[in-house]
Order: structure tokens, then C-alpha cells, then sequence
């Protein structure tokens, strides 16, 4: 049994589902466990297998981590997506890991614009701790970062509304935008973007918005040399290129995903990119 997955309490009516019983299996499933999981710790609890099946199913949409996923709709023009004000063009896709290449999300101009904007507020990067549900500076990660506000400048509201349509993902859903600076050395080691079930922080990390099921990572400019983007499992390497980006999804806070990634050290010059995160639901 994962660490996460506390005892289902069989205090009141083992014969059949209590609300408690609902609520305990609503929280495990916002911590991202699976079903078989929630049945193995169910019947180890002593429910009878029939009320632990029973109440699993039918689930309920709104607490169902993998109902949907932010996804492109590659059906349509070859090679490109309508996001309203521009044609985003569709590069690469994969499937195990679900990753996508896109060129031409932003203009040069737009993508200078962003890096000014970001400038006079960088600081160190935290990472959000999921130990605590706080947030630290990790060694793992040597850039500097600030966060908009979503919707905070026209621009970036403007890119919010392009993402929202390229992925068909609710902008409410979507963490506000971050934009990274790594100078020569900086790296983002190996990792995984959403929050570890195991954590003791991630049960309140994810009571706003839910767990984090996909990332597009937007490059503002080319590093001289270094500064790719990696999945190690994939045995793949995103090479920065203005204005391009590279999204993936994960159904699962689970490393089957093979979504593990990281930023390579920059080697030369610097490497600038806005991330945007989404989440399960709406991120107020
Ligand atoms: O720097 C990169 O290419 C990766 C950034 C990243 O993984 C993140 O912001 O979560
Ligand atoms: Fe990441």
C-alpha cells in the first residue's frame, strides 16, 4: 500500500458505502492514487469487496484525475493550429511520453516583450516543497524566476487565451505564467512537475486547483550552447528556439509517464522560457 493511501475507516455500516467512505476515497483520488489502489487498501480494511467496487464506480467526474487531459486537436490543418490570433505550428508529438513540439507561439517581439516585463523581478528560484506544501530554494534548480499574475499584462493575457485554445485546457485552470532565466552553469535537474501523492505537503498543495497535469515550456531565446530541454526516458532533447515551445502531459502523478525532465546546464550566453502549468481544475 502507498504511504498516501491512509485506512478507509469501517466504523459505521461494513454492509454497505458510508459518506465517510466517500469522502476518504473523494481525498485519495485528489491526491492523484488509482482505483486499484483504493479497493486494495478498501478490502485490507475489511470492506467486502462487492461495496468497495460499488463504491468506486460509477466515479465521480469532477474528483476523476485522468477524465481529461489539455490536448491539441492534430485533426485539422496539417501542421498548424488556429489559436485565434495566429497559427501555431505543430513540429513533433509523441505519444509514451504524450509530448508535443510547437514553432511560432510567440513572435520575437512578443517574446522580448515577456523577457523586459520578467527582468526588474527576478529572483532565485523556489520549487514548491511538498514535504511542507511550502516552497524553498533547491539545488537542483539554478535559475532565476519570477511569476505574472494570470491575466497581470495584455501580453500575457493575450498568450494565456492562445494556450487555452492550443490545448484545450480552461484558462481558470492554468497557474500563473513563470519565466526562468538560467546563466552559463544553471541547470533544472531531472524531475517530475507534478506533486509527489507520497508528500505529506501535496494534500494542500493540490486543494487549490488540483494536481498539475500538463506543462508547456515556451523559449524566449537560444542559448549560445546547452540549455536543452530533456527527457531523459524518451531519449529526447527539445532544443531552444525563440518562440517555439514544448508541451507534455502526464494522466497520472506517476513516473509510468516517463515524463521525467530537465533543463541541461546552459554552456554559453542564456537561456530565457515562460512555463505555464495546468491543473485538474480551476486554479483561484
Ligand atoms: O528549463 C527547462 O527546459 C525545463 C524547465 C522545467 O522543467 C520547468 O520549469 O518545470
Ligand atoms: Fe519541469
Amino acid at each position: 500500500m502507498s504511504r498516501s493511501t491512509s485506512s478507509p475507516s469501517t466504523t459505521q455500516n461494513p454492509a454497505g458505502a458510508t459518506p465517510e467512505l466517500h469522502q476518504w476515497i473523494d481525498q485519495q483520488r485528489s491526491l492523484g492514487v488509482q482505483d486499484g489502489a483504493l479497493f486494495t487498501s478498501m478490502v485490507a480494511a475489511g470492506w467486502d469487496e462487492g461495496v468497495a467496487c460499488q463504491a468506486l464506480d460509477p466515479a465521480p467526474a469532477a474528483s476523476t484525475p485522468t477524465a481529461a487531459l489539455p490536448e491539441p486537436d492534430l485533426g485539422g490543418e496539417p501542421g498548424s493550429i488556429d489559436v485565434g490570433d495566429r497559427a501555431v505550428r505543430v513540429l513533433m508529438s509523441m505519444n509514451a511520453p504524450r509530448v508535443v513540439l510547437f514553432g511560432e507561439i510567440l513572435s520575437a517581439d512578443e517574446c522580448e516583450a515577456l523577457i523586459e516585463a520578467a527582468k526588474p523581478r527576478l529572483a532565485r528560484s523556489l520549487t514548491v516543497e511538498t514535504a511542507s506544501g511550502g516552497e524553498e530554494i533547491n539545488a537542483d534548480r539554478t535559475s532565476d524566476g519570477m511569476f505574472f499574475q494570470r491575466g497581470e499584462l495584455p501580453l500575457v493575457q493575450q498568450l494565456e487565451e492562445r494556450i487555452a485554445r492550443l490545448l484545450n485546457w480552461p484558462v481558470e485552470n492554468g497557474e500563473g505564467l513563470q519565466v526562468l532565466r538560467y546563466g552559463p552553469g544553471a541547470e533544472y535537474k531531472p524531475h517530475h512537475d507534478y506533486f509527489d501523492p507520497h508528500e505529506p505537503g501535496t494534500a494542500s498543495i493540490v486543494r487549490r486547483g488540483g494536481q498539475r497535469v500538463g506543462t508547456l515550456i515556451i523559449y524566449l531565446n537560444e542559448p549560445a550552447q546547452g540549455g536543452a530541454t530533456t527527457f531523459p526516458e524518451a531519449g529526447l532533447q527539445v532544443v531552444p528556439q525563440r518562440g517555439h515551445a514544448v508541451f507534455f502531459s502526464y494522466a497520472q502523478p506517476d513516473p509510468a509517464t516517463r515524463t521525467l525532465h530537465g533543463g541541461a546546464p546552459v554552456i554559453r550566453g542564456q537561456k530565457w522560457i515562460a512555463t505555464k502549468w495546468l491543473r485538474q481544475g480551476r486554479f483561484d
